[in-house]
């Protein structure tokens, strides 16, 4: 069984090389859908019984790991010196600096990466993260997916 929970935050970022636009500063309202995947617990009188993981606490974690850290925070690729150092400039500005261009591709990516040491098996349902879905806008999407590229 599968479920997914959604989750929106707000952030700036650039891509520094590209060719159009999206070398400018700009900023996305994103959405986050998180794909858990495991057997529906089966355990009369407990709060989880008859779920996979109850949406609550796939929130809870999505929202400590990533959404906490990334909601109002402009996202730099560490190699973008200018805006990197302009932002390190302004005092207790909120900056996340990540290794990578910071494209729908590689925040999907690090948010699967992040998020799958996250998600804890607790109740013995083969509960693992299956896939981030990162929306950049609604028409533009990428997905991290467990075992593929
Ligand atoms: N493969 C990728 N291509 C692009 C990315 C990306 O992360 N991965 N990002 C951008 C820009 O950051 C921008 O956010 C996308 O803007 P745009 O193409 O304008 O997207 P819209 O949904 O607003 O498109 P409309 O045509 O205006 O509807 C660019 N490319
Ligand atoms: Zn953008």
């Amino acid at each position: 069984m599968r479920i997914t929970r959604r989750l929106e935050f707000d952030a700036g970022h650039r891509i520094p090389d590209h060719a159009s636009q999206c070398r400018h500063l700009h900023g996305h309202r994103y959405a986050l859908e998180v794909t858990l995947s495991g057997n529906i617990i089966d355990a009369a009188g407990q709060a989880v019984n008859g779920m996979v993981m109850d949406f609550a606490d796939v929130k809870k974690v999505a929202n400590e790991m990533i959404v906490d850290r990334w909601d109002h925070a402009f996202l730099v690729y560490r190699d973008d010196t200018q805006v990197a150092a302009f932002l390190a400039s302004m005092p207790g500005h909120k900056t996340v600096t990540l290794d990578v261009v910071p494209t729908a591709e590689n925040l999907a990516a690090e948010a699967f990466r992040v998020l799958d040491g996250a998600y804890q098996d607790v109740y013995g349902n083969q509960l693992q993260l299956e896939r981030v879905r990162l929306y950049e806008t609604p028409n533009c999407w990428a997905d991290a997916v467990r075992g593929e590229r």
